[in-house]
């Protein structure tokens, strides 16, 4: 892949490829971000299951106070999204999340002996707090592009890892089903009509919002970064 500067606009850079959607412009401009989350250390270490339970834990507690402010956004999403048709793939995915994703932290919290406390109200790591200001900026924006560009890094980066270190099979189910939870078909269905959603958006948005939604992606990755570094504090 050819580096592109950040500052290639997305008509400068469409000019030159066949069909080039505007997710992917947001990707190639912030590849080495990209390509730093979804080769993290943390994911490496969960495909070769040699995470450390402590380490894997703390994030996992940290994640669910993650994801309960992600389900707000999705509420947003939804609030927000153009007609009935876009809204009811966000509805099902909403579903998802508060019943299969739910019971996998609830039964993770058991078998790696959580204490209650930090299941219902955990001390919060700086990571996690600015992943939840990002999340409730977006939200309150009430602006579907910024909303759902925040969202679409969230799932795109796991669906990529969690692809790669897929194809194993793994001996404790809280880290297995963390991987096929985040690779499976129907994930990926919806991934990629996420997607699409902002690939229609993007390229009717003006040069500006065009790099405003840029600085979103950039900083959804930052985040995402900055929350894999925090489970080895
Ligand atoms: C920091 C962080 N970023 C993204 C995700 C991914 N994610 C959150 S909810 C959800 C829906 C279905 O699993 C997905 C993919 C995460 N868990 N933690």
């Amino acid at each position: 892949m050819d580096t592109l500067q950040s500052k290639t606009s997305f008509e400068e850079w469409t000019e030159q490829k066949s069909n080039g959607r505007f997710t992917n412009w947001l990707k190639a401009i912030h590849q080495e971000k990209w390509e730093s989350v979804i080769n993290h250390r943390f994911t490496n270490e969960l495909g070769e299951e040699s995470l450390d339970k402590d380490t894997f834990s703390q994030y996992l507690v940290q994640d669910y106070a993650f994801v309960d402010q992600l389900v707000k956004l999705i509420g947003h999403a939804i609030g927000t999204a153009p007609s009935l048709e876009d809204r009811i793939p966000l509805v099902n995915f909403l579903g998802q999340v508060t019943s299969e994703e739910n019971t996998y932290f609830q039964r993770s919290f058991e078998a790696l002996d959580i204490p209650e406390k930090d299941q219902t109200d955990p001390q919060l790591l700086p990571a996690t707090k600015k992943f939840q200001q990002l999340m409730a900026e977006a939200g309150r924006s009430l602006n579907y592009a910024n909303i759902i560009t925040v969202f679409i890094v969230a799932e795109w980066s796991y669906l990529s890892w969690a692809s790669r270190i897929s194809e194993r099979s793994y001996s404790k189910f809280y880290f297995g089903e963390w991987v096929s939870l985040h690779a499976n078909p129907e994930f990926r269905s919806f991934v990629d009509w996420l997607r699409n959603q902002l690939d229609q958006i993007g390229p009717t948005l003006s040069t500006e919002r065009q790099q405003e939604i840029s600085e979103l992606f950039e900083q959804s990755l930052d985040c995402e970064q900055a929350f894999f570094d925090s489970a080895y504090l």
